[in-house]
């Protein structure tokens, strides 16, 4: 059921997942093909969202991790490794607007890593969101920040 203030397409048990992870976990957000039940990790459903939906409704409720180098990774492309899925520029979009209204001084810093590599880390995060999103490469991983006190986001 609807909450105020809570994006109502993030289903329970991924509100229970961000309320549960700590500073550093990482989440993944996972494209239609990603093969996100092989993973080992726990896998929330989301068919009828795309990535860039999912991520723009967690990042109005996780920080991002900004004692991290790193606040996010995608994957590379097999075939054009130097040159970023057009999909990433949105990711990035999203990334840099909540993290510079929350008080960076800078965009968020986003890691590319090989396909396989990608698998590795997706197997060490805290669970992950298979989306229906149709766009190769809609994959990103997030790291979990640190809120203060004060309830801000804390930046280094
Ligand atoms: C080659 C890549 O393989 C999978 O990991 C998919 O998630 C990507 O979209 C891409 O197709």
């Amino acid at each position: 059921m609807p909450l105020k203030g809570i994006p109502s397409i993030l289903p329970p048990a991924l509100l229970s997942v961000l309320a549960t992870m700590g500073h550093g976990d990482e989440l993944l957000i996972a494209d239609a093909n990603f093969p996100a039940s092989s993973q080992g990790r726990d896998v929330i459903h989301m068919q009828g969202s795309s990535a860039t939906d999912v991520l723009a409704a967690i990042l109005k409720l996780l920080p991002l991790d900004s004692f991290a180098e790193y606040q996010a990774t995608v994957m590379k492309q097999v075939t054009a490794p130097d040159e970023d899925a057009p999909i990433v520029g949105d990711f990035a979009s999203l990334l840099d607007a909540v993290y510079l209204a929350d008080g960076a001084k800078r965009p968020a810093a986003v890691e590319r890593v090989d396909r396989f590599a990608f698998y590795d880390r997706a197997k060490t995060t805290y669970a992950i969101v298979a989306t229906g999103e149709v766009r190769l490469y809609g994959n990103i991983i997030v790291k979990k920040g640190v809120i203060g006190g004060d309830g801000k986001v804390v930046m280094l």
